[in-house]
């Protein structure tokens, strides 16, 4: 075992004769929160499609805990503790946000244990008191909280999170970034997509930059903020960590 809970080895994703992700290398240790950043179809969502199991590699490796799941189905990945979020439209709309929480714990548990589970998610997420409304019904800070307890419902070890703070105003990701941050300190992974620079910033110790599906940075947020290559291809030369978005 080399101690890295994910090591993504030369993983190449083609979409006909597109290149989404080209040759892209890097580990995850235990007890990180990463960032993947980069312009639009540089392929964050893609990387996270394939690591979860969504799409298989074209080429390349990616070993999780020590076994090699490049090709595994998403609930063979999920039963092995790496999960996404999904972004607010997976929600069922008509279901109660219980019911929704659960159906990530069906991944690894019975009916009846899943419900059990997906109340103590909620509790964990700040949320128990909204069990029974309707997910069609929620705000947005709301969504993103009931979009957490969903996949930590699932016990995952590695949890990436796709855009969870969308939509929300900086307080309330603040609020997000200290659940995160304390899901860590109980003993989580992170790797976070969003488009936030000031949050992903603040959140994350260490950022790796897709650019036309390659990896053109992997280094602290100071490194990446003063980053040439970076600057050029996504931040722009009068990037300041204070600004708003990208
Ligand atoms: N299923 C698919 N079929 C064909 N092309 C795809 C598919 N999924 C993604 N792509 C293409 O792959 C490239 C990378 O897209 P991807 O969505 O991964 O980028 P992204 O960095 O997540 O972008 P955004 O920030 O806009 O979400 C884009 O050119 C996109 O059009």
């Amino acid at each position: 075992m080399s101690g890295h809970l994910l090591e993504v080895r030369n993983v190449t994703r083609r979409f006909g004769g597109l290149v989404a992700n080209s040759d892209v290398t890097f580990t995850v240790s235990p007890g990180e929160i990463i960032g993947l950043i980069g312009p639009n179809g540089a392929g964050k969502t893609t990387l996270f499609n394939v690591l979860v199991g969504i799409y298989p590699p074209s080429s390349g490796e990616v070993i999780f805990d020590g076994k090699s799941i490049g090709g595994l189905k998403p609930h063979q990945i999920a039963k092995s503790g790496l999960t996404k979020t999904f972004q607010n439209v997976a929600l069922f709309a008509e279901s109660s946000v219980l019911d929704n929480v659960v159906t990530g714990g069906l991944v690894n548990r019975s009916l009846a244990d899943a419900r059990r589970f997906a109340a103590e998610c909620l509790e964990r997420v700040g949320i128990g008191a909204i069990a029974q409304k309707k997910a069609g019904d929620l705000s947005f800070p709301e969504r993103a909280r009931v979009e957490v307890a969903r996949a930590l419902c699932t016990s995952p070890k590695l949890l990436l999170l796709d855009e969870v703070m969308a939509a929300l105003t900086p307080a309330e990701m603040e609020e997000i970034i200290e659940l995160v941050r304390s899901l860590r300190d109980e003993g989580m992974t992170f790797i976070v997509v969003e488009h936030h620079m000031k949050a992903v910033m603040k959140l994350c110790e260490r950022l790796i930059v897709l650019n036309f599906g390659e990896m053109i940075a992997d280094g602290t947020p100071e490194e990446i903020a003063s980053n040439r290559k970076v600057l050029d291809a996504y931040l722009g030369a009068n990037f300041s960590t204070e600004g708003e978005g990208h």
